[in-house]
């Protein structure tokens, strides 16, 4: 039997099938940019004799239906999916929960409902996450489908954390409040850190760092969240790709009084120009370093110290929270990969007893690691995420 997880984004369609017996990946890709002039189709599978083969089709695909066509279509002629009846659920990811949701849940036309009525607390992502949810059910009427929520890990953060210092009836009226992102990474990566540490996960103290095109921190007390860096959207917090995290909510009502930005043009400043593409006019970390080797680009080595003394600066207010640390965490496509970003991010801290080993921190190596010197009384650990595993048991479990 197996599993599809679908993580349908504004412009794209990730997806993951697998077998549940030994959660195998069996096939996995994405489409993206559809709805573009030239769309591309990104395919991996196993073959029936276990090799791994890859494809990438470059063609205009209309909308998510049509992609999601052609990812059953290709999961069916190349043999990893036979028959639909292998199909045992579709996970999906769904960033915005609210408060509803605490737990992986069945999806049905009252889930529908509420993901639907939580679309202007994630505009960036929810409405995509429903198109792919709508979709997989008319494809596969006969499948349980499961909604994983971002939110769900961070429904444990308690008041103070989650309560903004506004007027009460926001809150009690409107449901303005801090939820917190990426929790299914969070939670994946806090149990593989338990693991290396050989400790159950109820008696970890972590601060996992998520860092990837969308950035966040988390302050785990014993394996549960207790504070996290994104709020009640996915903007505040942590400098991101194109993100500006935490400002001065002035500067908003600046902005709109003396240079005459409406609602759409703040947000567009807000999500879509700021972060690293906003600072030195690149989103990818690769390309950001480059241009600091190549050209000393000042813009891009200014980017680079504002993402790292931001994170910087939670990684203290998570450790004063927390009280007892027993290891920081990164992960996601820059935590996992970026060691000047480490070595930057947790510079100076050996008076808290963050020490790195620099060898192993450079060292060429993409598994799960330790990163700090042996004598460390923290540990720094690099943990690949895997969400679409993570979506995929917590699926199972839930059907
Ligand atoms: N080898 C690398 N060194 C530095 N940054 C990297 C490397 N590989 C990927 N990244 C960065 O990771 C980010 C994307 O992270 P990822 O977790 O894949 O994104 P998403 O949030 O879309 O899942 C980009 O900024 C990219 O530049
Ligand atoms: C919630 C969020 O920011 O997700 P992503 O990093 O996938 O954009
Ligand atoms: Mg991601």
């Amino acid at each position: 039997m197996k599993v599809l997880v679908l993580n349908s984004g504004s412009s794209s369609l990730k997806f993951q099938l697998f077998r549940i017996e030994d959660w195998a990946v069996v096939a996995s890709g994405q489409v993206s940019r559809i709805g573009e002039v030239t769309g591309t189709f990104h395919y991996r599978w196993l073959s029936a004799t276990g090799e791994q083969c890859i494809e990438t089709e470059q063609h205009a695909i209309a909308n998510h239906h049509i992609g999601l066509e052609q990812i059953v279509t290709r999961l069916q002629s190349s043999g990893a999916l036979t028959d639909i009846q292998e199909l045992c659920a579709v996970g999906h990811r769904v960033v915005h929960g609210g408060e509803a949701f605490h737990i992986p849940t069945i999806i049905d036309d009252a889930v529908i409902d509420a993901i639907r009525q939580m679309i202007p607390l994630a505009p960036l992502h929810n409405p995509a996450n429903l198109d792919g949810i709508l979709i997989a059910r008319a494809l596969f009427p006969q499948v349980p489908q499961v909604a994983v929520f971002d939110t769900a890990f961070h429904q444990t953060m308690p008041r103070p954390a989650y309560h903004y210092a506004l007027p009460a009836t926001l809150y009690n009226e409107h449901h303005i409040r801090r939820y917190g992102f990426h929790g299914t990474s969070h939670h994946y990566v806090a149990k593989r850190a338990a693991l290396l540490l050989n400790k159950p996960l109820d008696q970890c103290n972590l601060i996992t760092l998520h860092l990837g095109n969308g950035c966040s921190a988390t302050a785990i007390q014993q394996g549960r969240s207790v504070d996290t860096s994104m709020g009640m959207t996915p903007l505040e917090g942590l400098v991101m790709g194109t993100r500006c995290g935490d400002l001065d909510p002035a500067i908003l009502l600046y902005l709109t009084q003396h240079l005459g930005l409406d609602h759409h043009q703040l947000d567009a400043l807000l999500n879509r120009q700021s972060g690293l593409f906003g600072l030195c006019g690149v989103n990818d970390m690769r390309e950001l370093h480059r241009l600091i080797a190549q050209d000393h680009n000042q813009d891009a080595e200014l980017a680079l110290n504002v993402f790292c003394y931001r994170l910087k600066k939670y990684v203290g207010a998570y450790y004063a929270v927390l009280g007892q640390l027993d290891a920081i965490v990164f992960t996601g496509g820059i935590g996992e990969n970026d060691a000047d970003v480490r070595t930057h991010t947790l510079n100076g801290l050996n008076n808290f007893g963050i020490i790195l080993n620099e060898t192993a921190n450079y060292a060429p190596n993409s598994g799960e690691r330790v990163v700090s010197h042996a004598t460390s009384p923290i540990a720094v650990l690099v943990i690949p995420t895997n969400e679409e595993l993570e979506i995929a048991q917590q699926t199972l479990a839930a059907v």
